[in-house]
């Protein structure tokens, strides 16, 4: 699902109307009856529902809405914001439409308005603004979104939660966004709908297909698209009858220090799990029984040191390295990873602690190879970037800006996890739950990526497939095992049907 800017939204809905038999009005009928259906799905006639409606389209859609919810017996009231007495074209056809129809109690405020009671039964129809907002709401919009956000009833936010842009939101004003329970989003999800920090303003979010322009769709560019499985299937490798472990790739993983071997074990079963014929795991002495009673397919390769790992190895051999988690930021390793960052042939992953070191010796980033893929979590990438962002979407384009400069792939970690690509497109994954909130579960995707890229798939490709297969195994443990029990062993367990699917 592409994910367009709301200038290219706009142009998608003009799109729309000059190229296929619509006009704008039945475009905003055919949105309305969506939305009316969604309203419907959920609350019965006998609710009370408050319209609040801007003077834009998306007050053209709430009138619209208003209208068809009153035919079909509920208790509608309108209270429609004119103040510039300035309307949209659709929004004051939907006014006379509603009008004319003369069922529902309508107010026009054009200065000041006298707040209508809302209590636990009122539903609040939101559509104050949508994708056209310019700036923060102040005033008396403000004040609106105030009064329903403290008032006791359920708020359905049409399009998008009023008061909250379409993209960034760094500078906004969050005390003035409404707080829905559900918002229908419509045609696509808003990017602002995939951080993290305004999931508060959404409550559950639906998108509703409109059936605007597939031509424009399919045709426009965009920077930020979130990967379905359609994306990731044509992806899959095929495996030869006549493949042999040599051929399946070799791995290599640095990993696990005292006290952290589990992080090595983890990564080095997920990264066999993924299918790499070999997999060898360089790990301190002192791991050395633990790795071989846990993981008995993996060829261990023993630091020179007890605790730590000391110093970089050849990598020439090897088809794909990864490396960080468990492995301690002691000084000793800090000097042995850039070594071995400077030294590596192959493909690399960098996870964990090897981000962490870089971070305290940011000026080795810049003798990082080209293409190198980077999995931080919010806070290893608000140490790698020197400072805290304000917003998520701020880490965002920082986490964009980054891979561009460092013509690296960087996977920023969460719900809709990031992939920053060296070229500034970014693509969100679209599997893996709140489950996988819990220790390892960062060592198990390194060893996935690594596994791939030991297989033989490009960098962007192995991250693509690599987060999608970790999110999907960790979805189809949590829907087996629940999400509450989930640990990260379950993500690796999971990993061959997750496999499975994608094949089927
Ligand atoms: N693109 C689509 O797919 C469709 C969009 N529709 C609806 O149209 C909406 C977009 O409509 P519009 O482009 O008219 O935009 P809006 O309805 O979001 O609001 C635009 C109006 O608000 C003003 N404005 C912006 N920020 C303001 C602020 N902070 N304080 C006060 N006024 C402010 C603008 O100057 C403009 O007059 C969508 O969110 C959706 O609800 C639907 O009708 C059908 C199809
Ligand atoms: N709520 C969530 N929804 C989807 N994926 C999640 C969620 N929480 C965590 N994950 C995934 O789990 C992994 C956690 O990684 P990380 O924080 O590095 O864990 P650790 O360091 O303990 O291994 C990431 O891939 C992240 O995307
Ligand atoms: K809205």
């Amino acid at each position: 699902m592409k994910i367009f800017t709301s200038a290219q939204i706009h142009e998608l809905d003009k799109y729309t109307i000059e190229h296929e038999p619509i006009s704008s009005l039945n475009l905003m009928e055919r949105a309305a009856k969506a939305l009316k259906r969604a309203i419907e799905e959920e609350w019965s006639n006998r609710t009370p529902v408050v319209v609040f409606a801007g003077p834009g389209n998306n007050g053209g859609d709430a009138l619209a809405v208003a209208r068809m919810l009153s035919e079909d017996g509920y208790d509608v009231s309108v209270y429609l914001f004119n103040v510039q007495n300035k309307l949209s074209a659709d929004c004051l056809a939907n006014k006379k439409r509603l009008l004319d129809a003369k069922r529902v109690k309508f107010t026009e405020i054009t200065t000041n308005l006298d707040p209508p009671k809302l209590n636990a039964e009122t539903l609040v129809v939101d559509g104050l603004f949508g994708s056209g907002l310019n700036k923060p709401l102040a005033g008396g919009f403000a004040a609106m979104v105030k009064y329903i956000n403290q008032s006791p009833a359920k708020v359905v936010s049409i399009d998008i939660p009023s008061g909250l842009m379409t993209e960034d939101n760094s500078y906004n004003i969050h005390a003035n966004i409404i707080r829905a329970s559900l918002t229908l989003t419509l045609q696509q999800k808003k990017l602002s709908m995939l951080m993290a920090d305004n999931q508060q303003y959404l409550g559950r979010l639906r998108v509703l297909d409109i059936r605007l322009s597939q031509e424009f769709i399919q045709n426009t560019e965009c920077q930020c698209r979130i990967l379905e499985e359609n994306d990731i299937r044509p992806l899959l490798k095929s495996r030869s009858d006549f493949a042999h472990k040599g051929s399946m790739g070799n791995a290599l993983l640095i990993a696990g220090s005292y006290g952290m071997s589990g992080a090595s074990v983890l990564a080095t079963k997920a990264c066999l799990r993924t299918g790499a014929g070999k997999v060898t795991a360089h790990t301190p002495k002192r791991n050395y029984e633990i790795m071989q009673i846990s993981v008995p397919e993996a060829v261990l390769q023993m630091d020179a040191e007890e605790t730590i790992f000391s110093e970089p190895v050849d990598t020439e051999m090897f088809d794909a390295l990864g490396v960080g988690p468990g492995l301690g930021q002691n000084e000793t390793t800090a000097i042995a990873l850039i070594a071995q960052l400077r030294r590596a042939t192959c493909p690399l992953v960098i996870d964990a602690d090897a981000l962490n070191i870089l971070s305290s010796h940011r000026a080795w980033m810049q003798q990082l190879p080209k293409n190198i893929i980077m999995t931080p979590h919010p806070k290893e990438f608000d140490r790698l970037a020197g400072n805290a962002s304000s917003s998520c979407t701020e880490r965002l384009m920082k986490a964009s800006e980054l891979a561009e400069r460092l013509q690296a792939y960087i996977i920023l970690k969460g719900h809709y996890s990031a992939l920053c690509h060296p070229d500034g497109k970014i693509d969100f994954c679209s599997t893996g739950n709140s489950g996988m909130a819990t220790a390892g579960s960062g060592d198990v995707l390194t060893g996935i990526i690594t596994g791939l890229l030991a297989r033989g798939y490009k960098q962007e490709d192995a991250c693509r497939l690599g987060m999608h297969l970790h999110g999907l195994a960790g979805d189809l443990a949590a829907k087996d095992l629940g999400k509450e029990s989930l640990i990260a062993s379950d993500i690796i367990q999971y990993l061959p049907k997750a496999f499975l699917r994608l094949e089927e």
